[in-house]
């Protein structure tokens, strides 16, 4: 229908019409469910409970080619790829060890073998490229995730999320003093978001706000616009996105839906970022009011 081929996994990813389209979506959901019960079916049960119970390590691995700029290093070699020994030695880590991590990621299809021991990105890989040059990257770390909301999701979920995850059985029974299996296992009895705040934490903060973004991109608008029945809503109703971030799921609705007055509440840290944001996509809903953007005081700290 759209005359183009099913993106190969060998190639970075590049957005096409069939990401955008509702049929091609669901069958590809429908050929993910069957293919995992097929091999939850066929697979030595044995071998299925250990990949499930073992799965911290692809967090680990992701987190560890993420955070040593591991994509953006093998994209200037290009899909000839690098060797892990001249790749161990730009990353500072022992050849033999930087091979196996790279195995055993692009065995699980994330990274593509070109040939024993050389590696070159895929589909999935390209998507955690922090789309700066190397030294830019090296230049300001606080940065570096700014331009990327894959390799910021994949920082926070392989290191904050990660971390949090080992306390979920014991806050599960007993949660003492914590809001969650994160604070507890950093043993901080705020939350997340006031933890950001600290100076050491403030680049992660930045991190996740990047992350945020990316939720709006990644699905198409009509989630949001037909989630609610927005039309009915008398002209110049206020819609409150609470802990609405830069306001990435706001947009497409207030783009479909001009006559509604919305505000985006979030902690005041988020609101600079915010304020890009709309300028960036809609810049006549700020000037027209048409978007509010509102900071929260850390100190009036709710559960989220
Ligand atoms: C998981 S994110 C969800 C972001 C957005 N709703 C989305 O779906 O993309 C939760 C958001 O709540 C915000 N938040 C946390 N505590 C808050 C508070 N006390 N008041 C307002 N926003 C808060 C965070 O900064 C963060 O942006």
């Amino acid at each position: 229908k759209h005359g183009t081929d099913y993106p190969s996994l060998d190639d970075p990813f590049a957005p096409s019409a069939l990401n955008a389209d509702p049929v091609a979506a669901n069958a590809s959901r429908v050929i993910v469910g069957a293919a995992a019960q097929l091999i939850a079916t066929v697979r030595d049960p044995i071998e299925m409970l250990q990949d499930h119970c073992s799965s911290m390590y692809t967090a680990a691995a992701v987190g560890f080619v993420n955070s040593n700029d591991v994509a953006d290093i093998l994209q200037v070699s290009g899909p000839q790829g690098l060797h892990s020994k001249d790749l161990g030695k730009k990353i500072g880590v022992d050849a033999s060890l930087t091979d196996r991590v790279m195995r055993y990621l692009a065995t699980r299809h994330f990274f593509r073998e070109v040939e024993p021991n050389i590696f070159a990105n895929n589909k999935i890989s390209s998507l955690i490229l922090k789309n700066k040059s190397l030294s830019d990257i090296q230049a300001d770390p606080a940065s570096k995730y700014d331009l990327s909301p894959g390799a910021a999701m994949a920082g926070h979920f392989a290191e904050e999320a990660f971390m949090g995850s080992q306390s979920i059985a014991q806050y599960l029974k007993d949660p003492g003093p914590y809001q969650s299996p994160f604070n507890m296992a950093i043993k901080d009895t705020t939350n997340i978001f006031a933890w950001f705040e600290q100076p050491d934490n403030v680049w992660r903060g930045r991190r996740f706000v990047t992350a945020m973004k990316g939720g709006g991109e990644r699905f198409p608008p009509e989630i949001f616009t037909s989630a609610i029945d927005w039309k009915a809503l008398e002209p110049g109703s206020t819609v409150v996105d609470v802990g609405g971030n830069v306001g990435s799921v706001t947009l497409p609705i207030a783009k479909s839906f001009p006559h509604l007055h919305y505000v985006v509440q979030d902690l005041e840290h988020v609101i600079p970022e915010a304020k890009e944001f709309w300028k960036a996509n809609l810049p006549e809903a700020l000037s027209e009011n048409r978007v509010e953007l509102q900071g929260i005081p850390l100190s009036n700290l709710f559960l989220i």
